[in-house]
């Protein structure tokens, strides 16, 4: 892995506390952090870098999921972190940031590979990257890349847009977009699911499978983020990026070989075969909702609009269902269903293949029935997969019922998705990452729906806390013969 210089935005934010840090310390504890290393973090309050380090220990302390008792560890990480102040709108920051970041290549004799993380408002990340460029940071002997958070722009004009003023510094191979789901570890895994066994490999098709079912839901409410979430709603949120990344790695077909290009070259093929949605047709194929008050985890919360910060008479989206069709060779006719919402029954994030059922009858003579085979992969907060089977119950008269192999991921120090990513893109590998034909050909799709919400020609459906949303998203399935699993 090579050294290189770790530029953090919005090191004085609440990402950075309870993700970044402890990610980079995880990799640091684990041998996966390059031998040499400079860590510089910004943001706009003054701090000293003793300041600063204490700052970081304390986000390890309180966050990270490895400890250690040897101090001597701790130091070692803390002692790679520098501090400079830098308003995002003054290029004299940057250009102390460019003799921060020289001084300690000097220093640590390490190459001129420079990381940037921009940990900060979506606003802020044109005019930042224009001024990387500006201020000389970006010429480098070595390479240079570009971590961002999403939102990824609000819409499709406005994503373009933003991409358009990054690509002034940023070349695409050059930005590692996050979509966090990406980094979930059983999300990584469905490639290998998929095409590491031929048995399943052979079946994923639309001759064998009936329908696809991804679901995440949360039982959390809007939180404290009702300045964000108001403008956003699940669509924006979960649906135009999580949701659809999880789609394109289910639906992705064998690549040539399994390579970053060849994987994305197949996700990229899935979202081009997704039928578009005409705006006017936009209900027929998905239902928006908001919850009401209501029970969760056996406490009684408030109503979407009765939360904090919640404009008066919102009609903002909370909860999202869809169905989906890819027009190509494998999945014509196969729907994909998705639902996501906030103040649902569970916190749950799982998707399940409902396979065809040829033979339901065969057994109604014996006064007995077949069960779909199932296959459930379970991403969090558990991690794994369980085919439900048929099978004869011989403690109940021998009757046929579904029966669960199951396998479990051991949760006990799985690394978390933020670790993960930040490797890969150390490393240099943007597998998991979200390129731009992907995110623009998502925001293509949801457009219409956007449109129709805005237009008020699709309905807003009303949910009370803690159920799995309305009897709409049910009917969803029903108009196919199918319930939610
Ligand atoms: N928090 C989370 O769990 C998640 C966050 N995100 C995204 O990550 C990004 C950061 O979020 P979060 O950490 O929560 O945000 P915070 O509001 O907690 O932190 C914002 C950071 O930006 C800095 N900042 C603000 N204005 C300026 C400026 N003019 N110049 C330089 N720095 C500035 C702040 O520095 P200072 O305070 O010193 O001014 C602070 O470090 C956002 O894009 C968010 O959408 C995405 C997924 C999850
Ligand atoms: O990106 C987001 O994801 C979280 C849910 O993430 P998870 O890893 O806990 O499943 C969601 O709560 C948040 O609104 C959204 O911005």
């Amino acid at each position: 892995m090579d050294s290189m210089t770790f530029v953090l935005f919005g090191a004085t934010g609440d990402l950075a506390k309870r993700k970044i840090f402890p990610a980079l310390y995880n990799l640091f504890l684990d041998g996966n952090m390059p031998t040499s290393f400079s860590v510089i973090g910004l943001g706009r309050r003054e701090m000293s870098h003793d300041e600063f380090q204490a700052r970081v220990e304390d986000s390890l302390v309180t966050f990270s999921r490895r400890q250690t008792d040897d101090q001597s560890k701790m130091e070692g990480f803390l002692k790679a972190f520098r501090y400079n102040a830098l308003d995002v709108n003054n290029p004299d920051d940057y250009k102390k940031l460019l003799q921060t970041i020289q001084q300690r290549e000097e220093e640590l004799t390490i190459p001129e590979n420079r990381m940037f993380y921009l940990s900060v408002a979506p606003e802020f990340f044109d005019k930042i990257a224009y001024q990387i460029k500006e201020s000389g940071i970006a010429t480098t002997k070595g390479w240079k890349r570009l971590i961002i958070e999403k939102p990824f722009g609000h819409d499709l004009k406005s994503a373009q847009q933003l991409n358009r003023n990054l690509s002034v510094a940023f070349e695409e191979n050059e930005i590692y977009r996050i979509d966090h789901y990406l980094g979930k570890p059983m999300v990584q895994n469905l490639e290998a699911l998929e095409f590491a066994n031929p048995v399943l490999q052979a079946l994923w098709n639309n001759q064998y499978i009936a329908n696809v079912q991804i679901t995440a839901s949360e039982t959390v409410g809007v939180e404290e983020r009702a300045g964000y979430y108001d403008q956003s709603g699940a669509i924006r949120d979960m649906f135009q990026n999580h949701m659809l990344q999880m789609l394109m790695m289910t639906a992705m077909h064998l690549p040539k070989k399994i390579s970053p290009d060849d994987i994305r070259k197949q996700k990229k093929m899935v979202m081009e075969s997704l039928r578009p949605l005409q705006k006017q047709e936009v209900a027929k194929d998905i239902v928006r909702a908001q919850y009401d008050q209501g029970e969760v985890s056996g406490e009684a919360v408030v109503g979407y609009q009765e939360e904090p910060g919640v404009k008066a008479g919102s009609m903002n989206d909370t909860f999202i269902a869809a169905r989906l069709w890819i027009d190509n060779d494998f999945w014509n006719g196969v729907p994909f269903y998705i639902r996501t919402g906030k103040r649902m029954t569970e916190k749950s994030t799982r998707i399940v293949i409902e396979f065809k059922n040829p033979i339901k009858d065969l057994y109604s003579s014996n006064n007995d029935e077949t069960a779909p085979n199932l296959l459930m992969i379970e991403i969090n907060p558990n991690a794994g997969v369980t085919l439900q089977l048929n099978s004869r119950n011989l403690l109940n008269n021998g009757k046929l019922e579904p029966i669960n192999v199951d396998f479990s991921a051991s949760q006990d120090d799985m690394p978390e998705a933020y670790e993960l990513l930040i490797m890969d893109a150390i490393s240099g590998d943007a597998t998991f990452f979200a390129h731009w034909d992907e995110v623009e050909m998502a925001w293509k799709l949801v457009q219409p729906i956007l449109e129709a919400f805005e237009g008020n020609i699709v309905p807003l459906h009303r949910y009370p806390s803690g159920s799995m949303g309305p009897e709409a998203s049910d009917q969803l399935l029903k108009e196919n013969g199918f319930n939610w699993w």
